[in-house]
Parts: structure tokens; sequence; C-alpha cells
């Protein structure tokens, strides 16, 4: 109560003095908030079970244009000791987000067969803006992992958004491109008989066709394929989408899959929060290792974010020129956002 009628006196004197009373308030109250921005979507649900089920969270915030409390009454019967709030509708964005720690965000218009990623990006511009503007207010040094494609535009333009907003810090933003490795790991586990979980492999770039490229050569264990062989698997990792577009006919994109993939990206951000050392996860980030200024590598993750971008790991020829032959697409990809947000 003493707190609440301290927050309005101070509400009333200035927006900076609010942010500073948010953040002080935010510093004292303990464990770590994870807001899902999108909750009551495809990836939304499964992925807000699969945070409930993590004991690193202590609180789920779930949110979304559309009503959340039915999702957020069923979560909170699970029996983790992590609590579920509900928020849903414009007004509510900001409660959402106050004291978060990670914020993910898969809201957004997911594809229909015969559409490329970026036909999305009048759709998911602006919900990409309006979360990145409302986080700069409630949460300015949270981790954000974006999941709204098409990635490779929409984090540029959260990160034009921030700037704007004086809230831009490199280290904190993400494009989530776990799906990607996910999917190379299980397809190439397929090819050599053995569980997917004993296959490594850094996926670069970004996340739209070719701009994905799975680095073969530096697979391990090992990978012994001929040039054709691996064009092959290199196709099918980059049309995953595209596979689960068509098989779901006109009902949305990957959802499961990619539940699982995001719910293991904020796993790796909680333990890198939590000061777990050497925790390396690929990502879509701003980045000097290409001629791209936003780019997918493996980074080294620490409590404040990104750490360390690693170094790119190493080509062999044709991998070499399948990023020449990317990086004008990507390029193009991150203008157009940057465009977006300036016109
Ligand atoms: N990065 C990746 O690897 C990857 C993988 C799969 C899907 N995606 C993308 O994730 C996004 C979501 O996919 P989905 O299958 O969950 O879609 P969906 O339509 O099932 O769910 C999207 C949710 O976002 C909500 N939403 C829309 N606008 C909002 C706003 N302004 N504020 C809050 N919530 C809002 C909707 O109400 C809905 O609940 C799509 O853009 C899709 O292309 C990315
Ligand atoms: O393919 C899509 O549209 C969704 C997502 O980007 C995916 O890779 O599954």
């Amino acid at each position: 109560m003493f707190s609440l009628k301290l927050m309005r006196h101070v509400s009333a004197v200035s927006p900076l003095s609010q942010l500073k009373w948010n953040l002080w308030n935010c510093g004292i109250r303990r464990g770590v908030k994870v807001a899902v921005i999108g909750a009551a979507g495809g990836i939304g649900q499964p992925l807000s079970l699969m945070l409930k089920l993590n004991p690193l969270v202590t609180e789920l915030s779930l949110y979304d244009k559309v009503d959340t409390k039915g999702i957020a009454a069923d979560l909170s019967h699970i029996c983790t000791s992590s609590t579920v709030r509900s928020y849903f509708g414009k007004k509510q964005l900001i409660g959402a987000l106050e004291c978060a720690s990670i914020v993910v965000v898969p809201a957004g218009m997911p594809r229909k067969p015969g559409m490329d990623r970026s036909e999305l990006l009048d759709a998911n511009a602006s919900v990409a803006s309006i979360v990145a503007k409302a986080v700069s207010n409630a949460c300015p040094t949270a981790l954000l992992a974006f999941i709204t494609n098409p990635v490779n535009t929409i984090v540029p333009i959260v990160a034009e958004v921030l700037k704007q907003e004086d809230a831009y810090d490199p280290k904190r933003l993400f494009g989530v491109t776990t799906l990607d490795v996910v999917r190379a790991k299980t397809f190439i586990a397929e090819l050599l008989g053995i569980d997917p979980q004993a296959v490594s492999i850094p996926v670069i770039g970004g996340h739209a066709g070719k701009t994905i490229l799975p680095l073969l050569s530096q697979c391990d264990p090992k990978l012994e394929l001929d040039s054709a062989e691996k064009a092959k698997l290199v196709s099918r990792i980059q049309d995953a989408g595209t596979e689960v577009v068509k098989a779901k006919a006109g009902k949305g994109s990957a959802t499961l899959s990619m539940a699982y993939a995001a719910a293991h990206f904020v796993n790796s951000l909680l333990r890198a929060i939590n000061h777990e050392e050497n925790i390396i996860e690929c990502a879509y980030v701003q980045s000097d290792l290409s001629e791209a200024e936003f780019f997918a590598s493996p980074v080294l993750l620490g409590p404040e974010g990104i750490e360390k971008n690693l170094d790119l790991p190493e080509m062999d020829e044709e991998e070499e020129q399948r990023l020449e032959d990317m990086i004008g697409q990507l390029n193009k990809e991150i203008e157009d956002g940057v465009k977006l947000v300036a016109c």
C-alpha cells in the first residue's frame, strides 16, 4: 500500500523519477520474471507451459492482445513454484513487462503456404515496434528475445526503435534462430543414426532461406558427405520452416518445435543470468563479424546478455561461397527494417 501510494506520488513528479522508481522497486524484488508477449498463440502457449516447468523462472507474465486469463488460470494449477500472471490488451502491456528480466516475443502473424517470411513484415513490424517502445519504458534492462518473423528485419527494427527511445543496448537484443540449430541437429542425427543431443553444429547468418547457413564442416561428430549430399542437407535445413508451413496447409507454421527451441534459448539466458559460465548459443545479434550489421553466430552469454560475440567458426570453401551469396539478401532485409523506422 505504502509503495503504491509513493509510486503514484513519484509518477506525478516526472517520467524519469517514475523510471528510477521502477528500477529500484524491481531491484528489491527477488527472482526472475519472464514475460511472454503473444502468449495466447500457437508458440506462446506451449512456450509458456515449458517456462512454467523451468525452476529458474519465479514469475511468468503472460501477455497477448487477446485475453490470457484462461491460459494463466490453467498454467497456474501446475505444481511448480513460479507465479503466473495474466495481462491482455494495450493498457496492460506495461504491467506485463515491469520488472521483467527476460522478454520473449512470439507475437505476430505466421506464414501461409506460398508466402515468404518477408511478406509478414507489414503485419508484424508494428507489433515489434509497440513491444520495443513499451520495453524501453517498463524494463529497459531486460534481455529481449524476438521470435516474430521476419526475424532478419524485425530485430533491426527493434534496434532502431530502442535507439529512438535512448534505450538500445546491443548486448541485450536477440533474434531467436535456435530452431535452425535444433533442426540441423535432428536431421544430422537421423543421417548418422545417433542421439540428436550428441550433435553440435553452428548455424550462422539469418533466419530466412539461403541466409540460414548450417556449417556442416564444423559438425561434431564429423560428417563424411560429398558435395551433393551436403547441398541436399543444407537445403533441407533451410527449407524446414516451409516444410512445416506446407504440412499445416494454411493452419500456420512451426509452433511446437519453436516452443521447444525458444524454451531452450530462454533457459540459456536464465542460466547466464544466474552466472553459470560458458553458455554459448547461436543467435541473430548486432555484429561486426561479416558485412551485415546483424548476423547470427555463436555468442557467449552472461548476466547482462552478450558477454562476447565469438569469432566466426571456420568454414570450408563451399560455406564461404554460401556466405558470400547470402550477404546481399541479408543486408537488404536489414535495410528494409531501418528504412521502415526512419520514415
Ligand atoms: N524465429 C523462428 O524461428 C520462428 C519459428 C516459428 C514461428 N515464428 C514466427 O512467430 C510468430 C508467431 O507465430 P505463431 O504460430 O505463434 O502465431 P499465432 O497466430 O498462433 O500467435 C500469435 C499470437 O500473437 C498475438 N498478437 C498479435 N499481435 C499482437 C500484439 N500487438 N500484441 C500482443 N500479442 C499479439 C496473437 O493474438 C496471437 O495470440 C510468427 O511471426 C511466426 O512467423 C518464428
Ligand atoms: O517458416 C516459418 O514461417 C516459421 C519459422 O520461421 C520457421 O522456420 O519454422
